[in-house]
This record gives structure tokens, C-alpha cells and sequence, in this order.
């Protein structure tokens, strides 16, 4: 064989060769194809396999339930497909009162002070302590001091269950049922024969929670079959128009927002219970900035939107904002938003994440106004109506 042979004879045998590889390669692309997902996997080691076709992108969209989605409630921003469902009141109302008080920490530390029995002087010193550590204030704490004395030694008891009894009784006596924490959404009827709906504002200071409270409110009146607008008077802050959009997409309610930064709150407030009185809603919650920059200007602030507001209809509720976790201060700038604004309740926030649940006692007291709400957690319907026998309840729990 001369050199020309030999070379033909290894190229015929790579050419071969070659044809054999393609065939095998051709036979496992064909089996990787019709095999399903995992099984692919493991053919290719995990390697990235293109679909033959294309993965459906198609989504059912979900219905929409009639009952929660009025007919006149299309968001003005984008709806989302699927309407939240908020948790009924009741439920609600049960599901978070393992959360009001912090576990009972407070109700067990004064109850194991007080059945002690025979007690001295120092222990009730401790029990004062315990009571303002939890911001009852001074007030209330040295009026429950000297019921409590007095109950004890008439009834010359430290029978545990008899000194929760004393207690419970008059705990109860300070929280005050007898305060009308009704939320007035009553719609009314104007001047003109015409109806319009129950407006709310909301005020407190930046950080209070004001925001996602507007948000947990309109919920709970969806929750409760009523149609709602929102108004996003907090100018100041760019975001919380954004916020307040998120929390109505959810539950179809729309919002009456400003294109500008800054501008005018009060013309955004008059804007929004216009709005609503053109669309029959029921309830018109206008949410507002409260900086506290100075009493005079608050007070111009607030007095400009409230004015404008009830040009359509009257006011029916001044909502303060509150964080329960700010002590004294919060105290303080509640004190300062109550002279402005003649609030007309309180809504205490972030109450699950404190064990100063007095503050419900001495707020109260301060103001002269009752506690109507309370947030219990960051969930969308840790918020319900306040209950002070089952905030004591939770409180001797
Ligand atoms: N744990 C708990 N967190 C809450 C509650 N209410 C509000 N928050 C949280 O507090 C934070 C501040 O709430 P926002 O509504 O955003 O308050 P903000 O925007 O800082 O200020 P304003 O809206 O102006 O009051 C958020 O992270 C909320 O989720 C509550 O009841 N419990």
C-alpha cells in the first residue's frame, strides 16, 4: 500500500466514524424530546433543555366575587384581577385578642403582687411601679391604688381568684364602657336634598402608622358591605399616595390622589369627599400628612382641610393616630393634635408589640375621647374595633 492508500483508508474510517457519533446524538436529542421534564433532567445533568413549544402563559383569570366588587368601585389606578376578601369584624375581633396585651404580662405581675396577702407597704409601692412602668398614668394608677386598698381590706381577702375578681371590676371601671366607640358612618343628607357620605379624617404625627391604618380601615368597612373612597392628603410624603393606592387595589377601593408633589392638601381633601359625593360612596376617609412642625401651622393645615371638606359634607370623624409604643411622648403630641383638631376618637397602633397597655387607660383620660380602634400586627386585618372588656380579659388572661 503506498502513501495515497493509507491516507484514504484513515479518512474513510473518520468518516465513518463521524457518521456513527451524529447517529447517537441524533437518537438522544429524539428521546430527550418526547421524555417528560425530570426525566430530561437527568438525561442532560441538569442541563438547560429548550421547550418544543413554548410554556402556557395563559392565566384563568380568577373571578371577581360580586359581593365585595361594586360596580362603581373600578380603581382609578390599575385593578388587580382578584379581589381580597377582608376578614369579617368578628372574627377578627377573636382571632387577635391573644394579641392585645402583650400575653397578659401586666395582669399577672399585678396579680401576683396582690395575692401576697397582708400586704405591705412595699408591695404596694411595687404594684404603683408596675402600673406606671405600663403608662397608666399617674392619675389612674393612684385611683385603682386606693380602690383596690380599700376593696381588699373590706373584703380582707388575698384569695387569688377573689383579687382578680377586685381587680377585673375595676380595671373595667377605668377603661370606661361606658364611652360610645360607635364609628359614626351614618351617610347624611345635605342642604340640597342630596346624599352624602360619612367623611373621616384621619391625623397623627409621620410614623404613627397612619397610613396603613387608612388602609386597615377601609377593609374593615368593606368587610362590613360598605363602598369607600380614599383621599391622599399626605402631600408631603410622595409614597403615601402610592401606599394608600396598594391598600385600595386590594379591596377595590379607589383613591383621589394630587399628579404633584406637594401640592395643596386641602384641595386634594376637597377633591376626594367631592368625588365621593358624585359617586355615592358611603364612607370618604381623607388620610393627611400631621407634621408637627408647629402648632400654629398644624393648625392651619388641618383647619384649611376641614373647612374645605365640610363645604360637601359635614365631618363625622376626626380620627387621632397613636403609636402605643411611644410612652410619654406620644402622650405629648396627642395632647397637641386633640386642641387643633377636635378629634373625635383614637386609634391606637402597634399595640401587639408592647407590654404598655395602660396607655389605652391614660390616653383616654388626657383627651376625654374614647379608644375606637386598635392595630394588632402588620397583617392587613390585625386592626378591629377596641373591646375594653376584652382588653382587660386579655390583660388578667
Ligand atoms: N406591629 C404593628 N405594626 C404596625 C401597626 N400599624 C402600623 N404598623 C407598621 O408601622 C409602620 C409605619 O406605618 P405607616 O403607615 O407606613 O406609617 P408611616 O408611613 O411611617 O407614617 P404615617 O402613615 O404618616 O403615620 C409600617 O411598617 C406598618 O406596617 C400595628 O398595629 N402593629
Amino acid at each position: 500500500m503506498d502513501t495515497t492508500q493509507i491516507l484514504i483508508l484513515i479518512l474513510g474510517l473518520l468518516a465513518i466514524a463521524a457518521l456513527g457519533v451524529g447517529l447517537v446524538a441524533r437518537h438522544r436529542r429524539s428521546t430527550t424530546q418526547e421524555l417528560p421534564w425530570e426525566k430530561r433532567e437527568e438525561l442532560t445533568g441538569g442541563e438547560e433543555l429548550v421547550p418544543d413549544e413554548p410554556a402556557s402563559s395563559e392565566v384563568q383569570p380568577a373571578e371577581t366575587p360580586a359581593e365585595i366588587a361594586p360596580e362603581e368601585a373600578a380603581p382609578v389606578d390599575a385593578a388587580p384581577s382578584v379581589l381580597e376578601r377582608p376578614e369579617p369584624v368578628v372574627s377578627r375581633m377573636e382571632r387577635l385578642r391573644g394579641r392585645l396585651a402583650s400575653g397578659g404580662k401586666l395582669g399577672k405581675a399585678l396579680l401576683s403582687i396582690l395575692s401576697r396577702g397582708d400586704l405591705s407597704e412595699a408591695d404596694w409601692e411595687e404594684l404603683e411601679e408596675t402600673l406606671l412602668m405600663a403608662d397608666v398614668g399617674l392619675e389612674a394608677t393612684t385611683e385603682l391604688m386606693d380602690k383596690l386598698r380599700t376593696e381588699i381590706k373590706v373584703r380582707g381577702t388575698s384569695d387569688p381568684a377573689e383579687v382578680r375578681q377586685i381587680l377585673r371590676e375595676e380595671l373595667i371601671k377605668l377603661v370606661d364602657p361606658s364611652m360610645d366607640r360607635t364609628l359614626n358612618v351614618e351617610p347624611g343628607i345635605g342642604d340640597d336634598g342630596q346624599a352624602h357620605p360619612a367623611t373621616i379624617l384621619m391625623v397623627g404625627v409621620n410614623g404613627a402608622g397612619k397610613t396603613t391604618t387608612v388602609g386597615k380601615l377601609a377593609r374593615l368597612l368593606v368587610a362590613e358591605d360598605k363602598t369607600v373612597l380614599l383621599g391622599a392628603a399626605d402631600t408631603f410624603r410622595a409614597a403615601a399616595a402610592d401606599q394608600l393606592a396598594t391598600w385600595g387595589e386590594r379591596v377595590g377601593v379607589e383613591v383621589v390622589r394630587s399628579d404633584r408633589e406637594g401640592a395643596d392638601p386641602a384641595s386634594v381633601a376637597f377633591d376626594t369627599v367631592k368625588v365621593g359625593r358624585e359617586k355615592g360612596v358611603d364612607v370618604v376617609i381623607v388620610d393627611t400628612a400631621g407634621r408637627l412642625q408647629n402648632k400654629a401651622g398644624l393648625m392651619d393645615e388641618l383647619g384649611k382641610i376641614k373647612r374645605v371638606m365640610e363645604r360637601s359634607a359635614p365631618i363625622r370623624e376626626v380620627l387621632l393616630v397613636l403609636d402605643a409604643t411611644t410612652g410619654q411622648n406620644g402622650m405629648r403630641q396627642a395632647e397637641v393634635f386633640a386642641e387643633v383638631a377636635g378629634i373625635t376618637g383614637i386609634v391606637l397602633t402597634k399595640l401587639d408589640g408592647t407590654a404598655k397597655g395602660g396607655i389605652v387607660i391614660s390616653v383616654q383620660r388626657a383627651l376625654g375621647v374614647p379608644v375606637k380602634f386598635v392595630g394588632l400586627g402588620e397583617g392587613a386585618d390585625d386592626f378591629a374595633p377596641f373591646d375594653p372588656e376584652g382588653f382587660v380579659d386579655s390583660l388578667l388572661a
